[in-house]
């Protein structure tokens, strides 16, 4: 099983700009996870936090014991090998096939032989939907299977924490939905513990066994799929349910004038009641199922007592309709 990602305190700021502050939470070992916040609230900065590739000047980062913000180099080049990270754009080289792209990491981080190089390159393109596109250059292809290129590369090294930064972002609806089972199917086959960092609600509220949101500099919340997708926090409720009103503006925050104004023009939260839980996806047929479905409802129902009473019927409707 993957491991988990412990974060506790973490802030960060550019110079005199504050990204966010005091960021704790948990990636639990094995589940999927998503990020969400508005655009430039910091998520990609969270990702690159995770993996020492940026410098926090505040708290820690936990992985398998070693703190990614202040150990050396040294050290955080080896944990480095456990993470398989999906960039934004796949980050494919332009001038080397699919097949280099993906074999890269082999090469560069084990000594593996030519033959065992081919047999893990084949199977993860295989895994990924792309056997047959061994011999084409990224710029021959789509930019769905760039992203699954990229996954591809994420995978060869087997590892135990998957980061993907916007594995949607310039995907019609068809490609982010199949990108969306790939990413269940994978956790259901590996047990990897996975992050997606993302603002696709559809994605977020389908994916993962949980959702975190960056909001105004915080960590509003973070915490497992029924309790954020009942959850009558008005960022939250807002994003997960794509209203327009709020307190999201445009330009990520209303003023408080407006938002005062559609108060008193009658919006609130509470008009709309409370949505049933949307099923979350399945792994696709012959997969086995989820272990991280079974250990994340354990920790709802350890906590259901402490949430509100129309969240609690929600969640308890949704775990008799999927058993
Ligand atoms: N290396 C850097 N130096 C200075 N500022 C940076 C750096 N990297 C990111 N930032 C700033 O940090 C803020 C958050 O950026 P980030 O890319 O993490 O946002 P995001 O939430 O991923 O946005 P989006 O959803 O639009 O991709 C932005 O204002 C960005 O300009």
């Amino acid at each position: 099983m993957g491991l988990e990602v412990v974060v506790e305190g973490l802030s960060k700021s550019f110079g005199r700009q504050n990204i966010w502050r005091d960021v704790t939470l948990t990636l639990p070992a094995g589940e999927v996870s998503v990020m969400l916040g508005p655009s430039g609230t910091g998520k990609t900065v969270f990702l690159k936090s995770l993996i020492g590739l940026l410098k926090p000047e505040q708290g820690r980062v936990l992985v398998g014991g070693v703190d990614m913000v202040n150990s050396p180099e040294r050290r955080l080049h080896e944990v480095r090998k456990l993470f398989g990270i999906m960039f934004q754009d796949g980050a494919l080289f332009g001038s080397l096939s699919l097949f280099e792209n993906i074999a890269f990491p082999l090469r560069e981080h084990t000594d593996k032989k030519e033959p065992e190089i081919r047999r893990i390159v084949l199977e993860k393109m295989e895994m990924v939907g792309l056997a047959g596109a061994e011999g084409k250059l990224p710029g021959e292809i789509s930019g769905g299977m760039r992203k699954r290129a990229g996954l591809a590369r994420a995978l060869v090294l087997d590892p135990q924490i998957i980061l993907c930064d916007e594995p949607d972002s310039g995907l019609d609806p068809v490609r982010t939905a199949y990108l969306s089972q790939l990413l269940i199917d994978l956790n259901a086959q590996i047990d990897a513990t996975i992050l997606i960092v993302t603002h696709n609600i559809q994605v977020a509220s389908t994916v993962p066994d949980n959702i975190g949101m960056l909001f105004r500099r915080d960590l509003v919340t973070f915490g497992p799929r029924e309790v954020l997708l009942t959850s009558e926090e008005p960022v939250v409720a807002q994003f997960l349910r794509g209203r327009r009103h709020g307190p999201i503006g445009m330009s990520e925050e209303k003023d408080q004038s407006l938002l005062e104004a559609e108060r008193n023009a009658g919006y609130h939260d509470d008009d709309e009641g409370l949505p049933p839980i949307v099923p979350q996806l399945e792994p696709s047929p012959g997969l086995p199922p989820r272990q991280a479905v079974e250990r994340r409802r354990a920790r709802v129902m350890g906590m259901l007592h402490e949430l509100p009473y129309p969240a609690q019927q929600a969640i308890l409707q949704s775990i008799r309709e999927r058993p």
